[in-house]
């Protein structure tokens, strides 16, 4: 395979569904991602690039695989999107062809069937984007940043891209470590070969080992098939290991012993596998200090840490803001096929005064929103009001305490009219998220809320209109 493993997600209520399609697939070569609810699929496409190939479960508990369907087309229209079900009638079969799905899968299927359908699917989409005029890059792609700090990460980056050593990326949540690994791959000699990431904690950690190094089919149970972990799908390329500071203590152990031998057994194996990976990892953890507290071994932490590059939070490079705030309401319109939206001065004056506790994913979850939710082209203060998190806020979800919190500084502070201002953001913090989520639609997202579509129009210009003046 050439370039970066295309990326493909499988929604499915279904956990051995999940399971056996993804085992599949990633078998295959490709980097897959699992969701058990349209939601859950829908808040990662919020959040992260889209795929390029989405499979999904037609009836699940919440929105079903239909309406998944239809909210993707309206987002990525041309993202070939397969729907599966166990129910092959006429009705299922037509509403998907019509919701504009590529293919109907009738369950249960045949897996290298599906496995083949896919590479057909990327097959096709790599050849058409091989005609197509060259674009610009995503935007999910291009590390923006004109701020000292920034520039002196890209001649970091330049410098190193070039030399096959180990690169420990380290920053706050969101200051974009994994854009950073990309970047170091592709301006490296092995740009061609496999990019591959890993989130060490977002897997189980039972699973951890198997999906760095494989396994053998037998090897524990549930274990059917042979497992090509992504050392190897990396063979060649860069291993990006996310999170790296909550590695299990086993398995710190034996990837301290990979990455010192270049060599392993996949799980109940017993051929030795040669690779030639480079590995950059990432942390937002000080690692120094785990390893103090014994959690993480010192020696592993001098192998990863060959050369350490350190990505400042944005409250940091405040100059940065205008710039990455613009490239996303680019993205967002895009995607939309809407005219981009802009920020007012004031507006822009209070992104630049915010300490964006969550960084740059942050600064570009707010514009999303605002690309789809605020009224007008030009993006005003009032628009952003209840929108920038606090720290507080960002960290945990403890709302009530929070209020607790606000209303005795209220009290505190000599307010009388507590009731209605919270009842006021209440109501505003329900609706944007409904709305949100419903791409804008009053009646559906009134239906989601349990209230009356007047009522929602009632609020909506109620708690907008004192704001807009
Ligand atoms: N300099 C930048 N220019 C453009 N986009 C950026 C930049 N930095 C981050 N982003 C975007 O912000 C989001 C978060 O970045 P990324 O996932 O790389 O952060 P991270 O530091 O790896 O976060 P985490 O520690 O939570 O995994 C991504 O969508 C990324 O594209």
């Amino acid at each position: 395979m050439t370039g970066d493993s295309a990326t493909v997600w499988v929604v499915d209520d279904d956990r051995s569904v999940r399971f056996v399609l993804a085992t599949a697939l990633s078998d295959a070569g490709y980097v897959v991602s699992g969701f058990d609810s349209a939601d859950a699929a829908l808040s990662a496409l919020d959040a992260r690039p889209a795929p390029q190939l989405l499979f999904t479960d037609v009836r699940m508990p919440g929105e079903d695989g239909l309406k998944l369907l239809e909210r993707i087309k309206q987002r990525h229209p041309e993202l070939p999107v397969v729907v599966m079900s166990a129910y092959t009638d006429v009705a299922s079969t037509a509403g998907a062809f019509r919701g504009g799905a590529y293919e109907f899968l009738s369950k249960p299927f045949d897996l290298d069937e599906a496995v083949g359908l896919a590479a057909r699917v990327l097959g096709e989409r790599a050849e058409a984007d091989a005609t197509a005029a060259p674009e610009v890059e995503p935007a999910g792609d291009v590390l923006v940043g004109d701020s000292p700090a920034m520039r002196q990460l890209f001649r970091a980056i330049g410098r190193l891209a070039q030399a096959p050593l180990s690169v420990l990326v380290t920053g706050e949540t969101g200051t974009g470590k994994e854009l950073v690994a990309r970047a170091l791959h592709r301006e490296s000699p092995r740009a061609r070969q496999p990019f591959v990431a890993l989130n060490t904690a977002a897997i189980p950690a039972e699973l951890l080992e198997s999906e760095l190094f494989g396994h053998e089919a037998g090897a524990f149970t549930g274990a059917t098939r042979r497992h090509i972990g992504r050392f190897e799908q990396a063979d060649g390329g860069t291993l990006f290991l996310d999170e790296i500071g909550d590695m299990p203590a086993s398995l710190q152990t034996r990837l301290l012993r990979v990455l010192a031998e270049g060599e392993f057994f996949r799980v109940g194996g017993r051929e030795l596998i040669r690779v030639d990976v480079r590995v950059i990892a990432a942390t937002h953890q000080h690692l120094e200090a785990l390893v103090e507290e014994g959690r993480f071994r010192a020696d592993l932490l001098h192998r990863l840490d060959v050369v350490r590059l350190r990505l400042p939070p944005l409250r940091e490079r405040r100059s940065d803001v205008p710039a990455l705030a613009e490239r996303f309401l680019h993205g967002a319109a895009e995607r939309f096929g809407a005219a981009p939206k802009r920020f007012s001065q004031a507006a822009t004056e209070r992104l630049l005064a915010h300490d964006w506790p969550g960084n740059v994913r942050e600064l570009e979850n707010l514009c999303w929103r605002l690309a789809a939710l605020a009224p007008a082209d030009t993006i005003t203060t009032s628009d952003l009001d209840g929108m920038l998190s606090s720290a507080r806020e960002a960290g945990g979800g403890d709302w009530d305490a929070a209020l607790r919190a606000w209303a005795r500084d209220q009290l505190a502070a000599g307010a009388s009219d507590l009731h209605a201002q919270a009842r006021e953001r209440f109501d505003r913090a329900l609706l944007e998220a409904a709305l949100e989520h419903t791409g804008g639609r009053r009646t559906e997202a009134a239906t989601r809320l349990g209230l009356g579509r007047n009522t929602v129009t009632r609020k909506l210009g109620a708690s907008r209109r004192p704001r807009r003046s």
